[in-house]
């Protein structure tokens, strides 16, 4: 049984290195062509080393290096432990970062062959609940919005015949004393007893989600993806009951308008993602430097992440980096992104 972690502390990093094959199986023609000799920039080994020559001063640090071959269940090991306290009555959010075709939702949704975080934290919530029956019980409800050029969608409910999503707000948590706690009015939360209902409601959510083809990934995510759950605990032997809720966000994918050729409603698209990823950037530096006024209000990104960066949540983010030199660039960019991430403390 993974271990409870702590609540204190900083926002941990796992870094995820993809395997080359998927981006020299179609090699965009605008890019330089991917083949093993040089995509060399990242692997765990050669961080390690770049470490040893470098220094400490100029050291990356993660608490986490998947390499390519790493599988998903290696990669659902490590973050377990986190999972697991969402039955304790903590929040967690669980994000993946990355320029696009990066891997971020590999990690977190991933395939029926090879499920990513989404699916096995259930199943392991599910097989919990079901071993600690005598003692606790547990209710489980999960939500499915999207942030699309910067609207925030409930992907679980129509607004009207024509197939519109219904558009959400975030809103300060009349029930919270914490100044920081938001929530979501009118999202539809769905109750979920198995990973049958689980999957049917991702279906469902999925088949609304905004996706399409780019240069630089055949299904591209053109929106940020909040996959929620939400659980209550009834204390069956003390009485009482508690609650703890975990997002799990698949980020829409930062890029270079200048390489993804993009154009019309692709590039209003890739403008929004960029904007709320640097909002997103901006917070995160501001948190860094405490300062007393962190922009959450700046895109419904940060807005939504508010109740847990600025909360007691306990924060895990995937930086989901491209093995190729001819992606040096933005790989650097999010190295970067979350080495800053990482000095932000929480609690
Ligand atoms: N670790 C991995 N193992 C196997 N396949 C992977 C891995 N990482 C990514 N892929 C594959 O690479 C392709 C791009 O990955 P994915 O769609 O997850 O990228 P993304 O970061 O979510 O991109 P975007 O931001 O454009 O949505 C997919 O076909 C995915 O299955």
């Amino acid at each position: 049984m993974p271990q409870v972690q702590e609540l204190k502390g900083n926002i941990r990093v796992f870094c995820r290195v993809r395997p080359v094959a998927f981006s020299s199986s179609t090699p965009p023609s605008s890019l330089t062509p991917s083949t093993p000799s040089s995509c060399s920039l990242l692997t765990g080994a050669q961080i390690s080393e770049s470490e040893k020559q470098s220094g400490k001063k100029n050291a990356i640090h993660f608490d986490k290096i998947f390499s390519s071959d790493s599988s998903q269940e290696e990669v659902f090991e490590e973050t377990a432990p986190l999972v697991v306290s969402v039955m304790d009555g903590y929040n967690i959010c669980i994000f993946a970062y990355g320029q696009t075709g990066s891997g971020k939702t590999h990690t977190m949704e991933g395939r029926s062959e090879a499920r990513g975080v989404n699916y096995r934290a259930l199943d392991m919530l599910f097989r919990l609940a079901l071993e600690r029956r005598t003692t606790m019980k547990y209710e489980f409800k999960v939500s499915l919005m999207e942030i699309y050029n910067e609207q925030l969608k409930d992907l679980l409910e129509l607004h009207d015949s024509k197939g519109e999503m219904k558009r959400l707000d975030v809103k300060p948590d009349p029930s919270s004393s914490s100044t920081s706690s938001t929530y979501v009015p009118d999202l539809k939360l769905v109750t979920v007893q198995d990973l049958e209902d689980v999957q049917r409601v991702i279906a469902l959510g999925m088949k609304n989600r905004s996706t399409s083809s780019t240069q630089m990934n055949e299904q591209s995510s053109r929106s940020h993806c909040v996959f929620s759950v939400y659980v209550t605990c009834h204390d069956l032997l003390k009485g009482g009951n508690f609650f703890g809720k975990m997002h799990l966000i698949d980020l829409a994918g930062s890029e270079r308008l200048s390489r993804t050729g993009a154009t019309g409603e692709r590039l209003t698209e890739a403008k929004n993602i960029n904007k709320s990823l640097s909002a997103l950037g901006n917070c995160v530096s501001a948190l860094v430097a405490k300062s007393k006024h962190i922009p959450f209000r700046d895109s419904k990104l940060t807005h939504l992440l508010q109740d847990s960066l600025a909360g007691d949540a306990k924060v895990l983010m995937f930086v989901c980096s491209s093995p190729c030199d001819s992606d040096a660039p933005e790989t650097s960019c999010s190295l970067q992104f979350a080495t800053r991430a990482r000095g932000v403390e929480l609690g």
